[in-house]
């Protein structure tokens, strides 16, 4: 599943730079743009990574209740230790899946009229709120399904509310290393539920961090569900808005093959700026166009928007969660983009360890460094994390597999030994150690990408 990540100079280097960082002066996402965001007296900090105790006790402020007595009353469990799952518990939670799939939905606006008033509207969307939340209890409660820490923010859902309305295009962006786990399919019905004229697109983003012949095999995949999707770099479209940027670089490798090569960079396939462009235009058939840009934090939106925008930018932040409120911005006379802040939707995941090297949980955050650290332990080979860090991983002992994948300790051990990560007490700081390999896993230095249902890992 992994892929060579070794990049020529140039524009390789040029996105690993932005990739890692190396080029980081500060960062300005789409939210800097545009002086205007009408939401400014919404509540927008988003709520995703709440403990049991906080999410009831939220709820219920929502609701208008207070529950000061039961707080002496909850427990709660952390099950999710080793980041690993058998095959047997990965069976249980497909078919667990597959039964709850249809609760997964994401909240409606209640209908309104123009007689309606703004608290009668409120009210209405609190209740509304509550029971879609109320729904996904059902899910949360059995033991087998983990959901995401979906937006329980009910300001940002309201965000995304007035972009839909606002829009004739949804663009929804997901992160091309797994565009399933993105892709919220309710969305996408929602979007056609409350306008059948209002269209949708599928939006793959860092398609550099896969291959030409990975791309293809998702690109058959949803074409094949008739969805309209489009491959596309932000962070590679945002180097070429750079006036020094070698544009050779490109054109001699295409005119090379059909398909492009530049180092391990095959980019020929993906839509340049322009093309995306002129392609959102000819989806509409009016002289004001509106499209709407949503997806999860941290899969691109803000790079994406920018480079819409022709701002060329020397880095983004690689901490989810950064865009707070909704964005009008005019690319031109015809086209205007409605940027939505990043919305944690809610997704089957096999656990917590996958949120983490998905990106959707800040690692700065994070409690748990060993079940993700066991879970890319699994993802990446040995060698790869070797040859990545210029150190060895102590092997396996006499008498164990010797084939057996690298444990967290073990991997987080030689990385902070060959950096001299140490505690004040002299022992390895695997924690710190932990932060920069799973860093480096969420911004593709580490790569590993899940391929479509039905391709084999050993095909991808
Ligand atoms: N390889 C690669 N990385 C990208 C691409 N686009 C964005 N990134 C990286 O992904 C991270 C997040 O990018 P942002 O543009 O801040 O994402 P966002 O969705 O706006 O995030 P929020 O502001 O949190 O909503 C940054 O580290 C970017 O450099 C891309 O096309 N390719």
């Amino acid at each position: 599943m992994g892929r060579k990540n070794a990049r020529a100079p140039g524009l390789g280097q040029s996105l690993i730079k932005n990739r890692f960082g190396k080029t980081q002066t500060g960062h300005r996402h789409a939210a800097e743009l545009s002086a205007e965001h009408d939401a400014a007296q919404l509540n927008l900090q988003s709520v995703t990574e709440l403990s049991s105790l906080d999410d009831f006790l939220a709820t219920a402020e929502l609701a208008g209740t207070e529950f000061t007595a039961e707080r002496l009353n909850i427990h709660f469990v952390n099950n999710d230790t080793k980041g690993i799952i058998s095959n047997d518990q990965q069976e249980r939670i497909e078919a667990a899946q597959l039964e709850y799939q249809h609760l997964l939905g994401i909240p409606r606006r209640p209908p309104w009229t123009k007689q309606t008033t703004k608290e009668e509207l409120e009210k209405l969307e609190t209740e509304s709120f509550l029971a879609w939340r109320k729904k996904l209890t059902v899910i949360q409660d059995n033991d087998d399904l983990i959901i995401t820490p979906y937006e329980k923010n009910l300001d940002f859902w309201r965000q995304l509310w007035r972009v839909i309305e606002r829009s004739d295009v949804i663009v929804q962006i997901v992160d091309a290393r797994d565009p399933l786990l993105f892709r919220c399919l309710d969305l996408e019905t929602y979007v056609t539920e409350s306008n059948e004229s209002k269209q949708n697109i599928l939006l793959v983003n860092k398609a550099d961090l896969l291959s030409s012949k990975q791309r293809s095999e998702w690109r058959s995949h949803f074409e094949q569900l008739g969805v309209n999707v489009v491959f596309w770099s932000a962070v590679l479209e945002n180097e070429k808005l750079d006036e020094n940027f070698d544009h050779s670089q490109l054109e001699g490798a295409s005119s090379k093959s059909a398909s492009c090569h530049f180092g391990a960079l095959d980019v020929d396939d993906l839509f340049t700026r322009e093309q995306l462009i002129d392609f959102l235009k000819s989806l509409i058939d009016k002289p004001n166009k509106v499209v709407g840009m949503v997806g999860y934090p941290n899969v691109g939106k803000s790079s994406t928007v920018n480079t819409l925008m022709g701002v060329k930018k020397a880095a983004v932040s690689a901490t989810p969660g950064r865009t707070k409120h909704f964005q009008t911005l005019h690319i031109d006379s015809e086209l205007c983009l409605c940027d939505c802040p990043g919305l944690v939707f809610p997704s089957f995941v096999s656990n917590k360890a996958e949120m983490v090297l998905s990106g959707i949980l800040p690692i700065d955050q994070m409690r748990d460094h060993v079940a993700p650290v066991n879970l890319l332990g699994h993802r990446i080979p040995r060698r790869v994390i070797e040859v990545t860090y210029g150190f060895n991983i102590s092997k396996p002992k006499e008498g164990e597999n010797p084939d057996r994948v690298p444990t967290a300790a073990e991997i987080l051990s030689a990385h902070a030994l060959s950096r001299g990560f140490m505690t004040t007490h002299g022992q390895p700081d695997n924690s710190r150690s932990a932060r920069v390999i799973l860093k480096d896993y969420v911004n593709g230095k580490l790569l590993c990408s899940v391929p479509p249902p039905g391709v084999s890992g050993e095909e991808y």
